[in-house]
């Protein structure tokens, strides 16, 4: 019989470093083979979460089961099991990608030429002879996301992977996340990237504040706020008065650059915009995980 059980079950979990409580009281189930993104800005909790989920962490109270076993105290029946990638990530010095992910793998009892193989899976299979301090930023993330996964471990964390990368090396990076997570294998990210969380995850938690406000798809997330949908298009294509006359209960407003209009019903406003040909520079803009957060908080997201 197949086991139904989640992959990660964490249940009213608190640390405190002193005041306010860094986590207060997160609860949530992870399934198998899913990938769940923690988001939230800085400071929100995340890493806390996260370090207490690994087994990293003495959580104050709550508790976490990773396939139903506890992280804590540490569980040596786990680590081959789940794969650890860290904020800042910790390499051997002055050896070579090659050098760096067969120790990790070693460790494990985990054949060379099988730990080169995830080299070539984050495509750094041209930078095997290279030290570590001659990587690029993204380089040197996809190497320790390499270094995690070396001994094939069914459930990965991964700790705000892409930050500080530049737009072309996340995106780079999220294909090897795609990559990994079709792999079947679990994957929980934590991330300040609204972005990030919107194209990557299936089910998503948004935290702030050490607490988790709401959790579902993204997609889910958004449908269910019932926002508007923003068209614009460039100031001077149609004044903001005839803009106002082409449905009821428009809102619209012109910065000098372009004049927006807030509709529920986007249809009949494209179409009259395109009768009167005042399409110039349309853009049609949905709500966003950051409309989602707005929501929540009262407050703009500020990763
Ligand atoms: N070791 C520590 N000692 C004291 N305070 C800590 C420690 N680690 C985290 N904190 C505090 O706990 C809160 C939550 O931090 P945490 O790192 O878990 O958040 P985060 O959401 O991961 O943020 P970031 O995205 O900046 O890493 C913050 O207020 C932080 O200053």
């Amino acid at each position: 019989m197949q086991d139904m059980s989640p992959t990660i079950k964490v249940e009213e979990l608190r640390k405190s470093y002193g005041e306010p409580r860094a986590v207060d009281g997160v609860s949530f189930d992870v399934q198998t083979g899913e990938f769940f993104g923690i988001l939230g800005p800085n400071g929100a909790g995340k890493t806390t979460t996260l370090e207490m989920m690994e087994g990293l962490r003495k959580p104050d109270s709550g508790t976490v089961t990773l396939f139903g076993e506890s992280p804590w105290p540490r569980n040596p029946r786990l680590l081959p099991r789940i794969g650890v990638q860290l904020q800042a990530s910790a390499f051997f010095e002055r050896l070579t990608a090659r050098e760096q992910i067969r120790t990790f793998a070693s460790l494990y009892g985990v054949p060379a030429r099988k730990a080169d193989e995830w080299l070539a899976v984050v495509g750094l299979e041209d930078m095997a002879g290279k030290r570590n301090e001659d990587l690029s930023g993204g380089q040197q993330q996809r190497l320790s996301i390499a270094c995690a996964l070396a001994h094939g471990p069914d459930l990965v964390f991964l700790d705000e992977p892409t930050s500080g990368l530049d737009p072309q090396a996340r995106r780079n990076l999220w294909d090897v996340l795609r990559d990994i997570s079709a792999q079947g294998r679990t994957v929980v990210l934590t991330t300040h990237y609204l972005d990030e969380a919107e194209s990557l995850c299936d089910r998503v938690a948004i935290m702030d504040h050490g607490r988790i406000l709401q959790s579902g798809p993204p997609a889910t997330l958004v449908r269910d706020l019932d926002a508007p949908t923003r068209i614009s298009v460039e100031t001077g294509t149609i004044t903001a008065e005839a803009a106002r006359g082409l449905a009821d209960g428009l809102e619209v407003s012109d910065d000098g650059v372009s004049l927006t209009i807030a509709t529920r019903t986007p249809a009949p406003v494209l179409s009259a915009l395109a009768e009167r040909d005042a399409l110039r520079g349309l853009s049609v803009r949905g709500a966003t995980l950051e409309d989602v957060f707005l929501h929540l908080t009262g407050r703009e997201y500020r990763a």
